[in-house]
C-alpha cells in the first residue's frame, strides 16, 4: 500500500500541524485544503477532517494520521502507536447546567447525555456502571441542556469560556486531550523518516542552545545546574585563562528559571539561541 498520511483539512489542528511539518522540513505550500493530495518525499498526504482520518486509519486505508487524543479514543485507536504533539490541549468534560443540583456523574443515572463523542461517552459511563442514554450530535451542544432536552453534555473545554457563556458547569473531567500523530501497527519502519523529523522538531521546541563564559573552576557547578544532552563543550578563550567558553543544550523553561543562578556562578556573555532540530 502507498504510504498515506491524513492531514487536517481545516479546524483547530490544521495550522499547528502544518507549522510542525514546515519546521520538520516538509514543503507545506503543496497543501491546499479539503480532499487535496500531495506526495512529499515519498509520503502521500491526504487532507481531510481529523475524524474522517481516524475512520480511514481504522479501516486500514491510511498508514497514519494527525488527529487528537479524543478522536483517537472515539475511533478506538487509543492503543495504537502514537506520539503526542503538545498542542491543541483541552479536556473532555461532563458538564451540566450551573443551577442543576446534581453534583456527581452517578447523579445523572437514568438521564440523557448529548455529545460529539458517543463511543467515548458510552464507555466512560459503562465503566462506572452508570446507566445513561447517549445522544450523538453533529451540531452545537451547548444549548441542549438549557432547552431541557439533555441532562448533561460531554464536550471539550479549553478556556471554559463556552461553558460559562452557556451557564454550564463541569461535573467531571474525563480525559486530557491534545494533538496526536497515530500510525497503524504494521507501519513500523515505513514512517521512520517522518517520525524522526517530527520528533526532532518537537524536541527542538523545548530546548535552547546556550553559550556563555565561565571561570574554569565553576564548570562543575555549571553541569550541576543544567543536565543537558551531554557534558558541555568547553573551549579556551584567546589570551584568557580566567574564563572558558561553554556550549550546552538546555531545557527552555529551565533556562529562564536558572538565569539568576548562572550569574551567581560567574557566567558572563550569556547567549541563548533557538534550536532547529534535536536528536539526543
Ligand atoms: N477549544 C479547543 N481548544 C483546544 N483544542 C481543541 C478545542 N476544540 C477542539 N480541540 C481539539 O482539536 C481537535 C479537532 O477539533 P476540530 O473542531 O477542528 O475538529 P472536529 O471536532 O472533528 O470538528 P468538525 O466536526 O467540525 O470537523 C479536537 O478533537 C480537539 O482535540
Ligand atoms: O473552553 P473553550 O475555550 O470555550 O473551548 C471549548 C469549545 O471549543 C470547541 O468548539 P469550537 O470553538 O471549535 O467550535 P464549535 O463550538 O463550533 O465546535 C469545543 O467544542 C467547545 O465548544
Amino acid at each position: 500500500m502507498t504510504t498515506r498520511v491524513g492531514l487536517p483539512s481545516r479546524g483547530r489542528l490544521r495550522d499547528e500541524v502544518l507549522r510542525l511539518l514546515d519546521h520538520a522540513g516538509f514543503t507545506v505550500s503543496a497543501f491546499r485544503g479539503s480532499d487535496a493530495r500531495a506526495t512529499i518525499e515519498g509520503v502521500e498526504f491526504i487532507e481531510m477532517r481529523p475524524r474522517d482520518a481516524a475512520a480511514w486509519l481504522r479501516a486500514g486505508r491510511l498508514t497514519a494520521a494527525f488527529i487528537s487524543t479524543d478522536i483517537a479514543l472515539e475511533y478506538d485507536l487509543a492503543d495504537w502507536p502514537a506520539a503526542d504533539l503538545g498542542f491543541a490541549r483541552s479536556d473532555l468534560v461532563l458538564a451540566a447546567r450551573d443551577d442543576d443540583p446534581r453534583r456527581e456523574a452517578a447523579d445523572f443515572a437514568g438521564g440523557v447525555v448529548a455529545t460529539h463523542m458517543p463511543n467515548v461517552t458510552e464507555r466512560w459511563f459503562a465503566a462506572r456502571d452508570i446507566d445513561v442514554t447517549v445522544v450523538p450530535m453533529g451540531g452545537a451542544l451547548e444549548g441542549v441542556c438549557a432547552a431541557g432536552m439533555a441532562d448533561a453534555i460531554v464536550d471539550l473545554r479549553e478556556t471554559g469560556a463556552s461553558l460559562a457563556r452557556n451557564r454550564l458547569r463541569v461535573v467531571a473531567e474525563m480525559e486530557r486531550c491534545q494533538a496526536r500523530f497515530v500510525r497503524s501497527d504494521d507501519s513500523a519502519g515505513i514512517l521512520t523518516d517522518l517520525e524522526l523529523r517530527i520528533g526532532a522538531a518537537l524536541d527542538a521546541r523545548k530546548r535552547q542552545y546556550l553559550l556563555l563564559h565561565v571561570p574554569p573552576d565553576r564548570l562543575d557547578a555549571l553541569t550541576e545546574l543544567f543536565h543537558g544532552l551531554a557534558s558541555p563543550t568547553v573551549m579556551p578563550l584567546a589570551e584568557r585563562d580566567d574564563l572558558v567558553a561553554a556550549h550546552l543544550v538546555v531545557e527552555r523553561s529551565d533556562l529562564w528559571a536558572k538565569l539568576g543562578a548562572l550569574r551567581e556562578l560567574g557566567a558572563t556573555g550569556i547567549v541563548a539561541l533557538p534550536t532547529d532540530a534535536v536528536l539526543p
